[in-house]
């Protein structure tokens, strides 16, 4: 029988030093040892991505003595991984990370000489983490007596389109990500890949998104036909709720592709929303699970919902930072061409809609969106439309959702929701259910946000055993 094949994701977290990179490697190794062979795709060190963004807005405003500290402090950082992995001063991996450096300060200082961070420049910059964090998971691989070589996204076959900062990738990737990573895996050798980037087919680096390691690691799985994607993580796996906000939050066994993208859609951080999307045609499981318990089963994702008696909703997540954007006025009342016009506007600006409700009067539309987009949404509907319309925000907001695919035709769902928010004195702007049923969406108050997940949680019993909850 051939091997199996698995695809291996690490996260900030479980890249974050020399310990957590060495743990992360003998989780690796302790499948290739099995006779499993395995891609491994890492993203960068804890906090680096934040940090680039951070010194790119700096370099973009002037202070190009505060982006060069940051680049000394992250230069520090990846020295002493590698040190602490075993580098030798004058090893191969060394070498790479001062050049990698070198050419990260170079384009910082093309920035600040132009006051210009475009787009593509700040791609360029932020996918600099993975290809940093790649040559420290090929030593600690090695470190285990393994063979291993790190590429960046592009080099692995990851091409995309030009949306640099949310790119997708181009069909013709797949292919290409199965020569190139399989030449290496025939040859006994592991290949490593720098997550989050891949490139234009004219070279430039492009980046899938925050969290889009996750999304390169299934690329590369449909690309391979692996048998299964291990989204290694510092939680047990997919969860009721955000750990850090539900203290008895409960790790969810089994999702639907469908569950997941709901989840994600509406802010779990534990994956990224088109992480599945790859994966869906071929039915490859992704498999969520716990870095520091790794024989926890932790969370399969796979095609087919799985529906625990008495528990029709799984998870409660929420979206924070939100506007929403209201249209009101006598010129929306009954012309429908109104509408679609400033759907029109949003969709030109590639903003996402969270939420859209139309008063049945049709003389008001409420948008909700990310509050980062408010500006970018107000100026694009006030572009539009003309006359006697009232558009305003109104900032401050959350989008709390509750997620399960044993919603679909169960009644008395949405009462225990709002009954819950009730209970907690929290007030509803808007309210969705998407046509899926996977998934009824709220717009509240951000300040009431955790509140109110903690109050859902409770009454939809998500910290118990499904057995206990009905
Ligand atoms: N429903 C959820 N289940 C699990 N984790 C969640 C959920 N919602 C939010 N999170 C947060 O997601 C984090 C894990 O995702 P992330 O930090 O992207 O992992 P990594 O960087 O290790 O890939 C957790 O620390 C947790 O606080
Ligand atoms: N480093 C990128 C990509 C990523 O997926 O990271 P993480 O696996 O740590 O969420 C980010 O922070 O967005």
């Amino acid at each position: 029988m051939a091997h199996p094949l698995l695809v291996m994701k690490f996260g900030g977290t479980n890249m974050q030093d020399a310990q957590a990179i060495r743990h992360s490697a003998t989780l690796a190794a302790r499948s290739i040892r099995e006779g499993v062979k395995v891609v491994v795709v890492v993203s960068a060190m804890a906090g680096v991505t934040n940090q680039l963004l951070r010194l790119a807005d700096a370099a973009q405003g002037g202070d190009i003595a505060a982006a060069n500290d940051e680049i000394a402090l992250m230069r520090t950082r990846h020295f002493t991984a590698a040190q602490d992995l075993g580098a030798a001063p004058d090893s191969d991996t060394v070498r790479e990370i001062r050049e990698l450096h070198e050419t990260l300060r170079q384009s910082i200082y093309g920035v600040y000489l132009l006051r210009e961070l475009t787009p593509r420049s700040r791609d360029l910059i932020v996918a600099f983490g993975e290809r940093l964090s790649a040559p420290l998971m090929a030593l600690a691989l090695e470190g285990q007596g393994l063979r291993a070589h790190h590429l960046t996204g592009g080099q692995a076959g990851i091409m995309t389109d030009a949306h640099f900062g949310n790119a997708r990738p181009l069909p013709g990737s797949y292919e290409r990500i199965s020569d190139r990573l399989g030449g290496l895996l025939g040859a006994g050798v592991t290949p490593v890949v720098a997550g989050f980037m891949g490139e234009t087919e004219e070279g430039a680096i492009t980046t899938l998104g925050r969290g889009g390691t996750d999304f390169s690691a299934t690329i590369i799985g449909k690309a391979l036909d692996a048998d299964e994607v291990w989204a290694w993580k510092d939680v047990d796996g997919v969860m009721s709720a955000d750990p850090r906000v539900v203290g008895d939050a409960r790790n969810i066994e089994v999702l639907s592709y469908g569950e997941v993208m709901e989840l994600a859609y509406f802010g779990a951080k534990v994956l990224h929303p088109l992480a599945v999307t790859p994966l869906q045609e071929s039915g490859i499981p992704l498999r969520v699970k716990s870095a520091a318990d790794p024989d926890f089963p932790g969370t399969l994702v796979q095609e087919a919902p799985h529906n625990e008696a008495g528990q029709p909703v799984k998870a409660v997540t929420a979206i924070r930072r939100v506007s929403v954007i209201n249209v009101t006025g006598a010129g929306v009342l009954g012309v429908p061409e109104v509408v679609a016009s400033l759907f029109d506007a949003i969709a030109r600006e590639n903003i996402t809609l969270l939420m859209v409700s139309q008063s049945s009067s049709m003389s008001n539309v409420s948008l909700a969106v990310q509050s980062a987009d408010a500006a970018r949404t107000l100026a694009a509907l006030r572009r539009t439309v003309t006359g006697e319309l009232r558009i305003e925000e109104q900032p401050g907001v959350a989008v709390l959702a509750i997620v399960g695919a044993g919603m679909r035709g169960q009644k008395g769902v949405a009462a225990r929701l709002f009954g819950a928010l009730a209970g907690d004195d929290v007030n509803i702007l808007m309210i969705s259910q998407g046509s899926s049923e996977l998934n009824i969406s709220v717009a509240i108050e951000d300040a009431q946000v955790e509140g109110a997940t903690r109050a859902v949680h409770a009454a939809f019993r998500l910290g118990e055993p499904a057995a206990a909850a009905n």
